[in-house]
Order: C-alpha cells, then structure tokens, then sequence
C-alpha cells in the first residue's frame, strides 16, 4: 500500500500516457537543468510508465552513486542495448554480475593498468606526432579540428586494440573512410542519446514510431560489417602468444579462446566490447579536445600562459611527451576545467534502482531509472564560482578548487561517473586528452578563419545527442609556432 512510503522527490506534472517525455525538448541536460531549478537537485519524471529520477548537485549524486551505489549499478533496459550492442552482450551494458566483472578486469589488466597505458605510450605519442604533420601541412590554411583530433584518437586506440590503424597513414585530412567512421560514432551516440519512447511505453514499441529501432538496427549491422572484417583479417594472422608483450587486445583474446584456461570470450562479446571501446574511447577524448581548443581561442590570455608554461618545461625542439605532464599544472587545470564545462557525456549513462530505498526521505521504487545530470552539477551556482566562466585557475594551488580531481571523488565534478561503474577508460581518456590539448597548445598559434575580433563570437552551442557535441564544427587556422625539427618527419 501507498501509506508505507515516503514520498517521491518532487517533479514536473506528467501528461497522460506519456509522461514527461514531452517536456524534454531538443537538449534534455539543459531543460533538466532549467527544471532542477524549480523542483530541486533531486527530482522525479514519469517517462512512460517508467519513473525516473534525476540528480542534479554534488550531495544528491553521492547518495546516488556512493553511498547506495550497490542499488544502482545496473543500467535499464534500452533499445541501444538491445539493438547496436549485441543484445547487452557488451561491456558498457552488461548486467551487474560475473560476465560484467570479467569483461572490466579484462580491460583494466591489458587495456588501462598503469602498466598497459606505459606501455602504449609511445603508439599515443607518435599518433599525436601524426596529427602535428598534418596540421603544418594545412599550410596556415583552415582546418576541421574535430575531424582530425577523431582520426588520431582512433587510430591511437586502433593501434592499441588490433596493432594497426584504422585510417591510412593517420595524416587523414580527407579520408572518406575516417568521416564515415566518425559519422557512425555520432550517430550513434547521437540514436543513444534519444529518449526512445518504445524504451518507455512497451505497449508502443512494436511501432518504433520515432524510427529509433530501425535506424540502430541498421547502423548495427554496418559497425557488425566493420567488426567482421577485423575480425576475419586478425584470426588469418593471430600471434599466439599470450605471454608476449604489447600484443595487441584482439590476438590476445582470440588466442585465448584456443586455451584451456583463463577467460574466453566468444566471437560476438569480442565484437561487442571493441564496440564499446571504439565508440565509447573515440569521439568523447576528441570532442573535449575540440572545446578546450575552442575556449583557448576566446581566451587568448590563457593560450599564452599555457604556451609560456609549455616553453619553460619542453622548449622549442620538441613536442610534449606523457612524462612532461606532471610539471604542466597550469596545463592540467586547463583540461579540469573543459572537462567540468563541457563533460562529454552530459547526462552520463543511465543507472537503475535494483531496489526500493529512501534517499534524502523520497522514495525511490525498486525499477526506477537514474540520470545523473553531470552538466548541471559542474555548473552548479551553489559548488562553483562564476560557474559559466572559462577560469582554471580555479583547480590551481590557492584556487578555490586546488585538490578537486576528476575520477569520480569529488562528486562537484563527475565527468567520468563515478562509484562501481564509474567509465573504464578513465584514466586512458584522460591522460589522451591531456596529451593532445598539451601538445596543440605547444605547437601550435591558433585563430579564426573569420578574421580578428571573431574570438569572442565564436559559436559555442551545444547539439543533442549522448556526447556533448558542437553545433558548429570548430574551423581553426594552426601557426606552427615550434622549431622544425619538432615537428619530425
Ligand atoms: C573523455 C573521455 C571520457 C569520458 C568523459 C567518459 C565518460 C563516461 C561516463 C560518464 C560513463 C558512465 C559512468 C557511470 O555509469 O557512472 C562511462 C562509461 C564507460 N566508458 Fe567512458 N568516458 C571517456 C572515455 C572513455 C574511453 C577512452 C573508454 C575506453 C577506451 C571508455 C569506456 C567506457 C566504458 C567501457 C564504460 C562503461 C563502464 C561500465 O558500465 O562498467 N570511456 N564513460
């Protein structure tokens, strides 16, 4: 009976049968945010005959995600799910249990120890040193930075995953198979990030009436072609080696489907999880990149004093390496402070109640649907000072935020999630995009192809889907700023 609950956290009057999907609109972060303001940092929405709960400040999302974490670490059932990954045979979806904790610790161990990212450090490295080419043959003219930054992200993982790129010679500028590679991964973040309204009112998901399902459908099997032809090139050729160093990801798991031992996957959790890895490793590293660049453009005070720090601790011969990271404070609150403005992932990904329980004396029904609004809360007026302004000096010693990090235990800034199903790739996502916005601020001057003056105008708004994207493409003319020799060959 009703009586013996306490009741739910407030929110916004539903519609009949469809709940609040209606209110929404074309960017739910932001209209979530504007709501938070009226019914508090802990809300309740009807999507369908689904309820849904939203946490909008620090405190409300460590409820969440630390001290009830436990409750919430499984994701709902969703059309991405079952359509693009497999049928939750991945990673990302994978009900809480044995195959999720073997599927993580697969990745930790090969992909993201401290050992496994040392010992792909120089494929990152050299990947960037890639990119540089390319931007000094641009020849001062404009570029798509987005695009670029996508082809090095990819090919950098590529490397890592199945020992090759993905993209020719990475130089990349017009490759209409990177582009295409690129689309699908925005697609699909972009078909993820819709409010699938099947996934809320199961009587209405025979109809697809938004044509969701059948765009992942098709979008699934033109990632399964990709995955296939990787698959079938690599088992011609697997290094049987287990033991060996820097074998790439794919031999190592196929080789040990040929073993007794050990954990083994089968061909479908193999696709799966270098889906996960290509589209959850790729677009959200190289996007945050592109805005940081973006910011640096309108403040060009602060591209100046990051280029200052850079000549002191690199000089002009070389670019940055991994190990120069640590001497480049002013450089590292620079990408803390993209991260909390822009977090790739703005309403993270969604948790679900296993559970009935009470937080902040609201009932939360066992089923209900968690979004952690990770935008809000980095904007949040009551955590931040001047929470719109592009200031890292704020994560600097002194600063108001000199010992907030990013991973997930500071919860005034989450843009990695955070608690047991925090993003894997953590720390891989962040010492790439530390790499590349270091090594694109040394290297390089950056302006406007509109002219001077332009800076401030330039277009900022955000796109819709599950990664935070740009409206507009960032457009940017490189000036190699470096002696030559840094640059290579
Ligand atoms: C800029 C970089 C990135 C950001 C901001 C980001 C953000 C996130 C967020 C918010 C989540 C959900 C966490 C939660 O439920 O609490 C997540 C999950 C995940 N991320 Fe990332 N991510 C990034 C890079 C990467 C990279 C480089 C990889 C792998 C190559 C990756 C792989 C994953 C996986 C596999 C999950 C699912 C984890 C699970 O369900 O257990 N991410 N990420």
């Amino acid at each position: 009976s009703k009586g013996q609950f306490a009741p739910l956290p407030p929110g916004p009057k539903p519609w009949p049968i469809v709940g609040n999907l209606p209110h929404l609109g074309r960017k739910p972060h932001q209209t979530l945010a504007a709501m938070a303001g009226s019914y508090g940092p802990l809300m309740h929405l009807w999507m369908g005959s689904v309820h849904v709960v939203v946490a909008a400040s620090a405190a409300v999302a460590e409820q969440f995600l630390k001290t009830h974490d436990s409750n919430f670490a499984n994701r709902p059932p969703n059309s991405g799910a079952k359509y693009i990954a497999y049928n939750y045979q991945d990673l990302v979806f994978a009900p809480y249990g044995p195959r999720w904790r073997m599927l993580r610790k697969i990745c930790n161990v090969h992909l993201f120890s401290a050992k496994a990212l040392d010992d792909f450090r120089h494929v990152r490295q050299e990947e960037v040193a890639v990119l540089t080419r390319a931007l000094v043959s641009a020849d001062k003219k404009a570029v798509n930075l987005a695009q670029l930054l996508n082809v090095c992200t990819t090919n950098a993982l590529g490397r890592v995953l199945l020992g090759k790129r993905v993209f020719g010679d990475g130089g990349g500028g017009s490759d209409p198979k990177a582009d295409e590679f690129k689309s699908m991964v925005v697609e699909l973040m972009e078909l993820a990030g819709v409010f699938n309204i099947g996934d809320f009112i199961p009587s209405l998901q025979m109809f697809d009436l938004q044509g969701v399902a059948g765009k992942m459908k098709k979008l699934h099997s033109r990632f399964d072609a990709f995955l296939n032809t990787i698959l079938e090139e690599h088992k011609g050729n697997v290094i049987y080696d287990n033991k060996a160093n820097n074998v790439d990801f794919l031999s190592m798991l196929l080789s040990s489907q040929n073993e007794g031992e050990g954990t083994k996957l089968n061909d479908i959790e193999i696709k799966a999880l270098l889906l996960n890895m290509f589209t959850a490793g790729t677009d959200t590293s190289s996007s945050t990149v592109e805005w940081g660049i973006a910011e640096l453009i309108r403040n060009p005070k602060l591209l100046s004093q990051a280029q200052k720090e850079l000549d002191g601790v690199v000089g002009p011969d070389r670019l940055p390496t991994e190990s120069d990271l640590l001497q480049l404070p002013f450089l590292t609150a620079i990408v803390k402070e993209t991260f909390r403005l822009h977090p790739s992932t703005p309403l993270s990904l969604p948790r679900m109640a296993s559970e009935d329980c009470e937080i902040n004396g609201y009932h939360i029904p066992k089923g209900s649907t968690l979004l952690v609004n990770i935008w809000a809360i980095s904007r949040d007026p009551n955590a931040w000072t001047d929470p719109l302004v592009f200031r890292p000096e704020r994560f600097m010693p002194g600063g108001e935020k000199a010992n907030v990090d990013l991973r997930g235990n500071d919860f005034e800034t989450i843009p990695f999630g955070a608690g047991r199903r925090i993003c894997a790739g953590m720390s891989l996502g962040i010492r790439m995009v530390q790499l590349l916005t270091a090594t694109l601020v040394h290297a390089f001057d950056w302006s406007l192809p509109s002219g001077e003056g332009s800076e401030e105008k330039l277009n900022m708004e955000e796109g819709y889907g599950l990664t935070l994207q740009r409206v507009v493409p960032l457009m940017v003319i490189p000036r190699p700023r470096l002696a030559v020799l840094a640059y290579g060959s």
